[in-house]
């Protein structure tokens, strides 16, 4: 793990773009964001993409998740292709979830290279996309890179990411020790190789970003993950209400990828009614999709 974080890691990227755009060739990159009922956020988190449009990267796709409010018209508004989950694999019924999205984003795009960025950003830095692509167009044989960041919470300046200090890194660190050097398991902002994205199954809720982590280790070993210092981020954070059927679907997840048994795929909450504590169960989805190759055979 340690020669790993010292060989893989990038505190402090200096690509540039044209150095990036250089350093593409022949390939192509598509910037994916999902976005469920986002609309506040996520004309400022295109906005920041852009300007990279017709250079270092080939395609921009918000990938609506099935969105109530005005997320559709903002991010076409704001200059992005938008595709909404039943526009592609129609005959597929949607899932619900982060996860289903950004599988079916793979069969709406068509870039050699994949960066996802969640569309609740705040103050999205234009940094983003080319630290992203560095390690990629810049090492031979990575596959996936993460991003890392300090988290704000609320109003303070650091605290943030609840779900991964507290459940996804203590998992990985007792099941998978070799992953412990990776800052942000479950971050939404990452690249990687279409080979890979289109090889693996996809959990089709929060569990996607640690599938993909385990999957890509297991596939290429640590050398084929890299993790790249993305300076701060800051995004809408969830009441603990809220975060508790997400860390229900990444340890569905990580224990079924490590092969441990779950006999239930329930999270029980407790409520208070009328001054007393009530068990409130909620259904979790911990499930996969296949790998997008064995599903549709595209012709690039
Ligand atoms: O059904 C869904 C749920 C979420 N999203 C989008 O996915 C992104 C992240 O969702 P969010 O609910 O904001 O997750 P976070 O609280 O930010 O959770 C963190 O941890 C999750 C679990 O690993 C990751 O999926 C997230 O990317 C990561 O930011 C946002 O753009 C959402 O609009 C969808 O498109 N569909
Ligand atoms: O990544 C996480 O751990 C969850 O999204 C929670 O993040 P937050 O604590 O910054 O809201």
């Amino acid at each position: 793990m340690r020669d790993w974080f010292a060989a893989r890691t990038w505190q402090s990227p200096e690509w540039t773009v044209e150095e990036l755009v250089r350093a593409k060739g022949g390939r192509a990159v598509s910037v994916v964001l999902p976005a469920l009922d986002e609309e506040r956020t996520v004309g400022a988190v295109v906005a920041a993409v852009l300007p990279l449009v017709g250079g270092l990267v080939d395609e921009l796709v918000v990938v609506d998740s099935g969105s109530r409010d005005d997320t559709v018209r903002v991010a076409r508004e704001a200059g992005a292709r938008v595709v909404r989950r039943t526009d592609v694999l129609a005959d597929l019924p949607p899932w619900p979830g982060k996860g289903e999205v950004l599988w079916r984003s793979l069969a709406a795009t068509s870039g050699d290279l994949v960066v996802f960025l969640d569309s609740d950003l705040v103050d999205p830095d234009p940094g983003f996309v080319p630290a992203l692509l560095g390690p990629l167009l810049s090492t031979s044989g990575v596959h996936l890179v993460k991003g890392f960041y300090r988290r704000p919470l609320h109003e303070a300046a650091a605290g943030g990411g609840r779900v991964t200090e507290l459940a996804a890194r203590p998992l990985l660190n007792a099941l998978r020790p070799e992953l412990a050097g990776v800052v942000q398991p479950l971050g939404g902002e990452y690249a990687g190789t279409r080979e890979f994205f289109e090889s693996v199954p996809f959990a089709a809720g929060y569990g996607v970003e640690v599938g993909l982590l385990l999957d890509a280790c297991d596939r290429y070993g640590l050398a084929g993950i890299a993790q790249v210092n993305l300076g701060v981020r800051r995004h809408r954070n969830r009441s603990l209400h809220d975060l508790g059927p997400m860390a229900r679907q990444v340890v569905g997840t990580v224990l079924r990828r490590c092969g441990v048994p779950t006999t239930s795929d329930t999270l029980t909450r407790f409520v208070p009614v009328a001054g007393e504590w009530v068990p409130d169960p909620v259904d979790v989805l911990v499930a996969d999709r296949p790998p997008l190759r064995s599903v549709c055979q595209r012709s690039r």
